[in-house]
């Protein structure tokens, strides 16, 4: 193995990321750190499922990967390389290294162009990535690997199904040989049968060609047939990270129990320690988080050292790391 492949292919570390946000109608500007310390690994060919409820910055992780958001603080590693000091041609390898895969090809998809427009448009961009006069032929061979019709090169977005498109967005990001795909809600707005169709697709391309994925979600159903490591994300923050197995069926941090309880999709795989869990109380704002633990204010466990010790994320004495004062020990199999 050589060097390059021991590096994962990426890592976050203590990042914090987010928004600029006017408080009031005349207020002054704040900051609103939507991704506030995250530390995170995805390793050549594995999947990695970052899960948290809606509006925990899981967005604002994968903007921030790809260059579309700059960190406020903290590093972002791509196969090793710091992405805040790439010059031109380290901005354009990220841009082939890490592709995103989005929840509403609709919205993604230019819909004045060809399948094989779309798929051939990063080619403009790596130019030196397939010649002019093989274009054709590969982007016949990207549809039939994605399982399109190779025929349908010349259809527009609006003549394929909500499945088929999400098939060219893929094929469209294959199209640049990546080293990570980045799917956020890739599969969420698909019915159940369609959505296993895309998942299988994923894990075939992934054992063929050794794509990283960091599959974003909030469908506890779809992590449980994709991940291999799953890494739980509240208010900005990794609460806890392992294996599938470890955080299905052994899960230490209170929200992680709070989420698989209220996934029913998962009953059979959960232990009964997560049985009727339901979260009191709204979600704090990441504008105004609660001081130590953020989950504290949900939290039944809570006592008075959470708001003032920041739990961080560690292994305390289980196998799988979590960040909290009072995570279940592990239980013996
Ligand atoms: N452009 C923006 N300006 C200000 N705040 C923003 C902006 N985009 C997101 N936020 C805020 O940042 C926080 C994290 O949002 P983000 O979209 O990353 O969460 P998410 O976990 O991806 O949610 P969802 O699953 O709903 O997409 C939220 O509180 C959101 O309101």
């Amino acid at each position: 193995m050589n060097q390059r492949s021991e590096e994962p292919v990426l890592r976050t570390a203590d990042l914090v990321a987010g928004y600029q946000v006017r408080r009031g109608l005349l207020g002054r500007r704040a900051e609103v750190a939507a991704v506030a310390g995250v530390n995170l690994t995805v390793r050549e060919g594995e999947t990695v499922c970052l899960v948290g409820e809606s509006g925990c910055g899981k967005s604002t992780l994968a903007r921030s990967v790809v260059g579309l958001l700059r960190p406020r603080s903290g590093t972002v590693l791509v196969a090793g390389k710091d992405t805040a000091k790439l010059d031109r041609a380290g901005r354009l390898e990220l841009r082939k290294n890490v592709q995103m895969v989005f929840q509403d090809p609709f919205a993604s998809l230019n819909p004045r162009m060809t399948a094989g427009e779309l798929i051939a448009e990063g080619w403009r961009v790596h130019p030196g990535l397939v010649a002019e006069s093989d274009r054709q032929a590969e982007v016949a061979r990207l549809l039939a690997q994605v399982g399109l019709n190779p025929k349908h090169a010349g259809r527009y977005p609006h003549q394929f199904s909500g499945g088929q498109r999400q098939r060219i967005s893929i094929a469209r990001a294959l199209a640049v040989r990546p080293r990570l795909i980045i799917c956020d809600e890739a599969v969420s707005a698909l019915d159940v049968s369609i959505q296993a169709q895309i998942l299988a697709l994923l894990a075939q391309l992934q054992e063929e060609l050794g794509i990283a994925y960091l599959f974003i979600t909030h469908d506890l159903g779809v992590v449980r047939q994709i991940a291999d490591r799953v890494a739980v994300m509240h208010l900005g923050q990794i609460v806890e990270t392992g294996t599938a197995e470890e955080i299905y069926q052994q899960p230490r941090h209170p929200y992680t129990q709070a989420l698989l309880s209220a996934a029913p999709s998962v009953d059979d795989w959960t232990d009964d320690y997560t049985e009727g869990i339901v979260l009191q109380g709204d979600t704090p704002s990441p504008a105004d988080p609660p001081s130590g633990c953020r989950f504290r204010t949900r939290c039944w466990l809570a006592e008075p050292r959470c708001a003032t010790e920041t739990p961080e994320l560690a292994e305390r004495g289980g196998p799988h790391l979590v960040a909290c004062h009072f995570a279940r020990p592990t239980v013996p199999t």
